[in-house]
């Protein structure tokens, strides 16, 4: 049985979903809508079943791994793989969790191992939000208590030697080749069919491009083929949300912008 602080939480992301879904779904209907992964992703695709069926029979939706995949279908909602997205097309909206979401709305994502396919949709979106409740918020990323286990890295697997040591020279202060599941011997293996790696680092100071800095370092490692930093810097947009919707623990629902919280 869930504990009352386990429902606050669930209760928590149903809100924030069905607002955000509310806001932002468009209201004419869209061609494509991409849809993120993890347990907030199911108030979010829930919500977007329950509008009226002319606003989603004639859009495909754009999954971002396994689960989201399954989810659709179980919806009766028509599926995309974005490899078929035809070029120069753009996703209307992407809507997906969040692991830690800083004051700027730079997050870190890849909780679920689907980083890599969140990222790819998340770039081709007109606009992308971000679904989450209170636990993810903080002030800059790598907040030990918001995310203890860092930044989700995916690699290809045999590189993990060699990537774990150019991350701790890097800064990071613990590598840990994520395991897989419980009936599962040996690493979590992501839909691409790479590993992953948790990789802690020194919290974040503030600054316009310290987000950026260590994501070019990481992206930079031989082995990388991409990481869960979802952020904008000088040298561009790499993935930050338009907007968060947060579920918070007294029932509002709290929205980021990139300049700041929106008043209630
Ligand atoms: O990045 C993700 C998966 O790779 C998820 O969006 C993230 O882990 C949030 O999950 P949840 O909604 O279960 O808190």
């Amino acid at each position: 049985m869930a504990t009352a602080a386990e429902d606050l939480v669930a209760s928590a992301k149903k809100l924030a979903a069905a607002t955000a879904v509310t806001t932002h779904y468009p209201k004419s209907p869209p061609k494509y809508i991409g849809i993120g992964s993890g347990s907030t992703i199911v108030h979010v695709v829930a919500s977007i079943a329950a509008l009226d069926p002319s606003l989603t029979s004639s859009t495909k939706f754009i999954p971002t791994g396994f689960q989201s995949k399954q989810l659709l279908l179980q919806h009766n909602l028509e599926i995309l793989d974005i490899d078929l997205l035809p070029p120069g097309e753009n996703i209307s909206v992407a809507f997906d969790g969040a692991d830690e979401v800083d004051s700027q709305l730079n997050c870190i994502k890849g909780g679920g191992a689907c980083l890599f396919q969140e990222k790819i949709v998340a770039v081709q979106a007109e606009k992308f939000v971000v679904v989450a409740d209170f636990r993810k918020i903080s002030k800059t990323l790598l907040t030990p208590t918001t995310w203890p286990s860092g930044i989700p890295i995916e690699v290809v697997p045999s590189s993990y030697p060699y990537v774990t040591a150019k991350l701790q020279a890097l800064g990071a202060t613990q590598v840990v080749l994520r395991p897989g599941g419980k009936a599962k011997a040996g690493p979590c293996v992501t839909d691409n069919g790479n590993f992953l790696l948790d990789s802690v680092f020194p919290t974040l100071k503030e600054g316009e491009d310290v987000v950026q800095d260590l994501a070019e370092a990481i992206k930079g490692i031989v082995g990388v083929v991409e990481h869960g930093l979802f952020y904008e810097g000088s040298s561009g947009w790499k993935g930050r949300p338009t907007v968060g919707y947060f579920g918070m623990e007294d029932g509002a629902v709290k929205v980021l912008e990139k300049g700041g919280w929106l008043a209630a």
